[in-house]
């Protein structure tokens, strides 16, 4: 496995495979790796022949310094991990090598009403660096498919628009979360959490369900179930922030010809802001 830091040395690499006529997957992320990780680089494995793990805390997508700063970077442990996933290459560029001149005038790829909405209007700027950044690292690797989480729906959405928009040849997956056995999804931001806390965080996922369940069963009044399981993250010891439930296609409000709805949760626990989402059919 290559560790390899810089884009001239990439770029080197991707014209080799290129040449051989190999098919490249990628799989971006912030690093301080999980087993949802390890199930994106095992579907990425089993769409192509060289499989590219992106390692980047990206500044342009905090909105909060102190969340930046303190962002777990583990690049020891997780090449170590990569390397025995037999993953090809790990691209673990700084700051420096992505932005040589700072991100203050970097042209910026920006999905409109997308990048706005629910997680972007709790984290302003956030979906424009997670955009640009995926954009750049799309143009850099020119993989053949991408892998990412269903954790981030709104992301993922973003991403896939941004792929159609833009015209890039790109397969993108979504890969369902990866939970604990008790339900929490998994998150590099969970180790933020006391283990007090740790053991409050499945009320989340527990929530959700509970919200699920009366959709199923035919409720729709959103801002009375809403305003319940608020009530109930709050008693567990969580703080309610962004609760909604959507339309899992279009990402707006529920209609009456809305096929799926998603169910977004974002909720402080102590300093870790965990979010969730689950998708249900509905019948009626
Ligand atoms: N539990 C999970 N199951 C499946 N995919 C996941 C899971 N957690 C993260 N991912 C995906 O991994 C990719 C990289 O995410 P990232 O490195 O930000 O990890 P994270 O655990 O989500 O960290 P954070 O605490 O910053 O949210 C994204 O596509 C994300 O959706
Ligand atoms: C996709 C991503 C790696 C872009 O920085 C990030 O938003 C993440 O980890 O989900
Ligand atoms: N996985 C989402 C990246 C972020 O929280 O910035």
């Amino acid at each position: 496995m290559l560790i390899v830091e810089t884009l001239p040395l990439l770029r080197q690499q991707i014209r080799r495979w290129r040449k051989e006529g190999k098919r490249i997957a990628l799989v971006p992320t912030m690093g301080n790796l999980h087993d949802g990780h390890m199930k994106l680089v095992d579907e990425a494995r089993e769409r192509a022949d060289v499989v590219v793990v992106s390692i980047f805390v990206n500044p342009m997508q905090f909105d909060r310094p102190d969340d930046l700063a303190r962002y777990p970077r583990t690049l020891q442990q997780d090449s170590e991990k990569l390397n025995k996933r037999r993953v090809d290459v790990v691209f673990a560029p700084t700051p420096q090598e992505v932005y040589p001149k700072g991100m203050e005038g970097q042209t910026f790829v920006e999905v409109p009403e997308l990048s706005t909405i629910l997680e972007g209007a709790s984290r302003p700027g956030h979906f424009r660096g997670v955009s640009t950044v995926v954009s750049k690292l799309f143009n850099l690797v020119q993989p053949d498919v991408a892998c990412f989480g269903e954790k981030d729906f709104q992301q993922l959405a973003l991403i896939r628009k941004m792929v159609a928009d833009m015209g890039y040849d790109i397969d993108i997956v979504g890969v369902p979360t990866v939970r604990a056995k008790d339900g929490l999804a998994l998150s590099s931001r969970n180790g933020y959490l006391t283990s007090g806390q740790r053991k409050i965080a499945p009320g989340l996922h527990q929530v959700m369900k509970e919200i699920a369940a009366k959709l199923s069963a035919g409720e729709r009044d959103c801002e009375e179930i809403l305003a319940i399981a608020a009530q109930a993250l709050n008693e567990k010891g969580f703080r309610a922030d962004d609760l909604q439930i959507r339309d899992a296609d279009s990402l707006l409000a529920l209609t009456p010809e809305s096929q799926r709805a998603v169910i977004l949760m974002a909720a402080w626990l102590g300093e870790a802001r965990l979010i969730d989402n689950m998708q249900v059919t509905l019948t009626e």
